[in-house]
C-alpha cells in the first residue's frame, strides 16, 4: 500500500512580510491541498495581491515558511515560478494577434514549435477563442483578453494557477466565461489559488476558502455551496451560512 501522501500545493507557516514600517501579513498559515479552487477572500487591502505575489516569488517573505508545490520559495524560487502560472505576468502584446501571442509564451515556456502550435490551438478552442484568435489582441473585448491572460498561463501546464480577482470589470457574460473555465481547469487537476474581494466570486468557484483580514487569517474552511442550487449560475446570491458562527469572519467581508 502506497502512504505516501501528495504534497500541498501551497504550505504556509507564520508568513510575514512588512512594507518599510508597516506590516502587510503578520503570520499567515495556509494549507491547500492540490487540486480544486482555494479562494483567498478579504476586503481591499487586506493582503491578498502580496499573498499572490509571495506565491509567486515574485517577492520574498521576511519572515516564515513558503512551499509552493513542494518548493521553498526563498531557496528555490525559480522551481516555484516553473510551477506557477500567473495570469498577466507575461504581459499580451496588442501588436500580435491572440495566436501569435500564445506561441510567443509557448516558446517562453520552451515547448518546442509542434507542442506549442498544438498548445496554443487547443487553448483557442477551449477558451473560446477562436472567432479572435487571428485578430490583434489589441482588438480584444475585455473578456476575450482575460480570456487569452489566463491562456497564456496556463500554456506551459503550470500545476498550481495563481489568479489575482480574475473577473473584476467583466460584465456577467464574461464572467461566467472565466468561471466555467477556471473551474475546468480545477477539473483537470490544477490547482487553483484565486484571491478575490468577492463572496459571491468564492461562492461561486471555492471548494475551499480562507478569510484575510488586516494581514490575518480570520476563517477557513468549506463553503456551503451544495445547499445552493445557484452555485456557479449567479453572481449575486447571498453566501447562506458561509462562515457560520465566525463573527470575525463577518466582518472582514461584510464591506466585499
Ligand atoms: N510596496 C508597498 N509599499 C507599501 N505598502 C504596500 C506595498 N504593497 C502593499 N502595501 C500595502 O499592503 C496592504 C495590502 O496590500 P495588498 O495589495 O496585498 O492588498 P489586497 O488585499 O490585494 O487589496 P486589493 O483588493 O485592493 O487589491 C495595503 O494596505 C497596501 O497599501
Amino acid at each position: 500500500m502506497n502512504t505516501t501522501r501528495p504534497k500541498p500545493a501551497v504550505a504556509a507557516a507564520g508568513l510575514r512580510k512588512t512594507c518599510g514600517t508597516r506590516t502587510v501579513l503578520d503570520g499567515v498559515d495556509l494549507l491547500v491541498p492540490q487540486g480544486g479552487v482555494f479562494c483567498l477572500l478579504g476586503e481591499a487591502g487586506a493582503g491578498k495581491t502580496t499573498v499572490v505575489r509571495l506565491l509567486s516569488a515574485l517577492t520574498a517573505p521576511d519572515g516564515g515558511e513558503l512551499r509552493v508545490a513542494g518548493h521553498d520559495v526563498v531557496r528555490a524560487p525559480a522551481s516555484v515560478r516553473a510551477a506557477v502560472g500567473l495570469c498577466g505576468l507575461t504581459a499580451v502584446d496588442g501588436s500580435l494577434t491572440v495566436e501569435e501571442n500564445l506561441l510567443r509564451t509557448a516558446d517562453l515556456h520552451r515547448l518546442g514549435q509542434d507542442d506549442g502550435r498544438s498548445r496554443a490551438a487547443d487553448l483557442i478552442e477551449r477558451f473560446d477563442l477562436v472567432d479572435v484568435a487571428g485578430a490583434p489582441a489589441a482588438r480584444c473585448r475585455r473578456g476575450e483578453r482575460r480570456r487569452l491572460e489566463l491562456a497564456m498561463a496556463v500554456v506551459g501546464l503550470p500545476p498550481v494557477l495563481l489568479l489575482d480577482e480574475p473577473t473584476a470589470g467583466l460584465d456577467p457574460g464574461d464572467r461566467r466565461a472565466v468561471r466555467r473555465i477556471v473551474r475546468q481547469l480545477a477539473d483537470a487537476g490544477v490547482t487553483v489559488f484565486l484571491a478575490t474581494r468577492s463572496r459571491a466570486e468564492a461562492a461561486a468557484l471555492a471548494d475551499r476558502v480562507a478569510v484575510l483580514h488586516g494581514g490575518r487569517l480570520v476563517a477557513g474552511g468549506m463553503p456551503d455551496v451544495e445547499a445552493d442550487p445557484c452555485r456557479g449560475e449567479t453572481g449575486a446570491m447571498p453566501v447562506r451560512d458561509f462562515f457560520a458562527g465566525n463573527e470575525a469572519a463577518r466582518c472582514a467581508v461584510s464591506r466585499s
